[in-house]
Order: C-alpha cells, then structure tokens, then sequence
C-alpha cells in the first residue's frame, strides 16, 4: 500500500470508530454529563489522569474545564494529575511509578469529587490504583478505555460511569476519547448555561 493510500485509511478507520462510538457511547456519555455536573454544581472539582497521549487527554479536558471550551462561563474546577514533574518524579523515584497518580487523589480528592480515568488498554497499573484510591475516597469514576475495558472496565462500580471506545488499536481508541472528551465539554456547557441562542 502506498504512503497516501495508508494516510487515507487512518482517516477512514477513525471515522468509522466514532461512527460506532455514537451509536454505543452517546448514551453512556450523556450520563457522564449528569455525573460531572451534579459533582461541579455540589462544589466538587474532577481529577484527571492517563499515560502518553492519554496524559495530554487529561490537560487537554482540565484546560477546557478551567479556561473554557467554546463558549464564556464561569472557570470549572478541573486538575490534571499528569502536570507536575517535581510530584511525579518524586513519587516514583520514592514510592513505584504505579502510585504516581494514587497518592495525588489521596492528596487532593474529596468525597463527591470526580476522578476522570483516562487507559486505551483498561490495564494501565498507576490509572488501576488511582481508581482504587477514589472509591477509597467516595468518589465517583469516569473511564475512557478500549481494547473490551481491560481490569478497568471489571473494577468501576455503581454509579461509575465507562466509556469504552470500540476499537482495539491505541490511535482509534485515543481519537475517540478525544471526541468524547469534547462532547463533555460541550454537555457540561449545555447542562450550566443552556442551549445557544
Ligand atoms: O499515544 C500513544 C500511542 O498512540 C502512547 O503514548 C500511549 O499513550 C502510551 O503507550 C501509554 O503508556 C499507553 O497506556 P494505556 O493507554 O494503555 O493506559
Ligand atoms: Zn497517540
């Protein structure tokens, strides 16, 4: 296959992955809007982590929460886990890198907060522990897996929410995860300040 023909096939395969996301996710994804911002309304703010392209889904989601997605409203309380290296190297050099994001939930998470959990694999052992550590702290979940769940998707309990992209490669299930991602962002919007004139 030639180079543009491979181009060409990455376009078509993504497309047809959302295309199966929207008919599977968009009902799950609607309770996920309800669950964020009944826990945004109450006070309560949504911890975001991921490894690699998953860890810049995690900004990109806290970006949009605390500055803004399309539309002016009020900040939205918003961290990702995956930002500060001084906290990251520090864990894992002392502890195991599969606590770097666990501690931080211990450290920052409340009971009615959000932990937005962010693995294309569902196997990803520091995402499995932060889990953990927000049911520890009463807190709910929201994942973004593939690849079926993986240990993820058997561990999330009720009122967690999965979204589990249909797609076993990496690159689908992180572009889906993007568009999921930004269809919180708008629900959220939605939810708090009503539809566009
Ligand atoms: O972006 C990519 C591959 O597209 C990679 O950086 C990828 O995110 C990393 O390999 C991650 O460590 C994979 O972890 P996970 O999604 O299975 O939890
Ligand atoms: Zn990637």
């Amino acid at each position: 296959m030639d180079l543009q023909a491979r181009v060409k096939r990455h376009f078509e395969d993504s497309a047809q992955t959302k295309l199966r996301a929207a008919e599977t996710l968009s009902e799950p994804v609607v309770h996920a809007i309800d669950t964020m911002v009944e826990a945004l309304i109450a006070g309560g703010k949504i911890l975001a982590c991921g490894n690699g392209g998953s860890a810049g889904d995690a900004q990109h989601f806290a970006a949009e929460l605390v500055g803004r997605f399309e539309r002016e409203r009020q900040e939205l309380a918003a961290i990702a886990l995956t930002t500060d290296t001084s906290i990251l190297t520090a864990i894992a050099n002392d502890y195991a890198y599969d606590v770097v994001f666990s501690k931080q939930v211990r450290a920052l998470g409340h009971p009615g907060d959000i932990l937005l959990a962010i693995s294309t694999s569902g196997n990803s052992k520091n995402v499995i522990e932060a889990i953990k550590s927000a049911h520890d702290h009463d807190m709910k979940v929201i994942a973004l897996t593939g690849k079926g769940g993986g240990q993820i998707g058997q561990m999330l309990r009720d009122g967690d929410v999965h979204l589990c992209a249909p797609a076993d490669r990496t690159a689908r299930t992180q572009e889906t995860h993007l568009t999921i991602i930004h269809a919180l962002c708008d629900g959220i919007d939605v939810s708090l300040l009503g539809e566009e004139a």
